[in-house]
């Protein structure tokens, strides 16, 4: 209850944040290369636009597209995920009583192969927008080729988490919960490899272990839990496979490890050291709450582990060197980087990845951008000054 709380709130942000910013979507007056000619660029909505999301964060998801679309001047056409489809019904009601005209903000739930081919290849629509898994983006960003159009494309991570020797021991272990257990570990930007160097590992292992193992898990609905259910059990299977591998690979589990009593989608935090290359929760995105603990030595070899994948959406580091501190933002591949913090997204900074991440960004005037298109007018004069 208190991450859905904090979901309408975040997405609330969006809606008030691009209701003031669609007053600063300026032009500029561009000085010529000579003196009888004027040219003039102004910002346009791109037109309809259109967007297909997914069933976690079911309410921001969508926020974060219609708002800058509504702020641009584009009216929009969102596909909800099936499995999550009256957060948009709702957001699309509470759009028609608050007096956003009927026909600007459409929902269309169904068959998502059905809808997407209309989505991603209708001549009239100018943007298409996707929050998902890097496969299905992929897919679509294939289909929006046809017409050439405008894409944001917001996909997978497999987040390194960096804790070096030097860091604050008690802020790594809160930024590695905040970052690895929100939403019970189903959020893009979750940490998924958790890299500690040799001096703090043991330490940092013990502290977290004995952090996770104090989450109360169950019922979402009692005011007190920390983790509620996965959502579904295709994503439950996929979560105890990462930790059979793990084990069957040389892993430590020190605590969790195993469904939890409480229903028959929870899964217990789980923390496991020993972690390395050969397992798939080096390379796949668990969405779980699951931390593995890999160990490294030096910084170079940390920075070459962190950027061993095509993910690149975030990256966190815990360093108390200011010097480390510009290495790491500057060395790690990926769209956002933590510095000593484990939560990074806020309607005011662009959210977005690199690699196979995605492109384009969300929040921030840069999310505005993407709803809008740069035309140029060059004005012949007799004026010559
Ligand atoms: N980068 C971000 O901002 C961000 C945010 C949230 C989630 N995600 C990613 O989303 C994934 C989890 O969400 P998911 O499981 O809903 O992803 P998903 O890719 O399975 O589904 C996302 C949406 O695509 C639709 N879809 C699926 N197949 C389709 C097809 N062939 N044609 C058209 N539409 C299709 C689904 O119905 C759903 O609405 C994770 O990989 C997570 O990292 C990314
Ligand atoms: O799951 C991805 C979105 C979560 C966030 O906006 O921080």
């Amino acid at each position: 209850m208190s991450e859905a709380r904090g979901e309408i709130a975040y997405s609330a942000s969006f809606f008030s944040w691009f209701a003031e910013e669609g007053k600063r979507a300026y032009g500029e007056i561009i000085p010529a290369t000579s003196p009888d000619k004027r040219i003039m660029v102004s910002k346009r909505p791109v037109g309809v636009a259109a967007a297909i999301t997914p069933w976690n964060f079911p309410s921001a998801m969508i926020a974060r597209k219609v708002a800058p679309a509504l702020a641009a001047g584009c009216s929009i056409v969102v596909k909800p995920s099936e499995l999550t489809p009256f957060s948009a019904l709702a957001l699309a009601k509470l759009a028609l009583e608050v007096g956003i005209p009927g026909g600007i903000f459409n929902v269309v739930t169904g068959h998502a192969k059905t809808i997407g081919p209309i989505l991603t290849g209708h001549p009239d629509i100018g943007k298409f927008s996707f929050t998902g898994s890097t496969a299905i983006g992929k897919l679509l960003t294939a289909q929006c080729a046809s017409t050439m159009k405008r894409v944001s494309m917001e996909l997978g991570g497999n987040a390194p988490l960096l804790v070096f020797d030097d860091a604050d021991l008690d802020a790594a272990v809160e930024g590695t919960i905040v970052s690895k257990f929100r939403n019970s570990g189903q959020t893009c930007v979750c940490a998924n490899r958790i890299l500690v160097q040799d001096g703090i590992y043991d330490r940092f292992a013990e502290a977290l272990a004995l952090r996770v193992s104090e989450l109360l898990v169950g019922n979402g609905l009692d005011g007190e839990t920390h983790q509620g259910p996965l959502i579904n059990q295709t994503s439950k299977a996929k979560v105890l496979e990462h930790i059979q591998d793990a084990v069957d690979k040389g892993g430590v589990i020190l605590t969790g490890g195993s469904p939890h009593p409480t229903g028959e989608l929870f899964v217990t935090p789980t923390i496991i050291t020993g972690a390395n290359d050969t397992m798939r929760i080096a390379h796949e995105e668990t969405f779980g709450p699951v931390a593995a603990l890999f160990r490294f030595k030096s910084e170079r070899e940390a920075l070459a582990m962190a950027n061993a994948t095509r993910s690149g959406l975030a990256a966190y580091a815990f360093t108390r060197d200011l010097d480390r501190f510009w290495r790491v933002s500057e060395g790690l591949h990926a769209g956002m980087i933590g510095i000593n913090t484990g939560l990074i997204s806020s309607e005011v900074a662009p959210f977005g990845g690199v690699k196979e991440s995605g492109l384009g960004r969300e929040g921030s005037h840069f999310g505005l951008d993407e709803y809008m298109e740069l035309k140029m007018v060059c004005v012949g004069t007799s004026m010559s000054s």
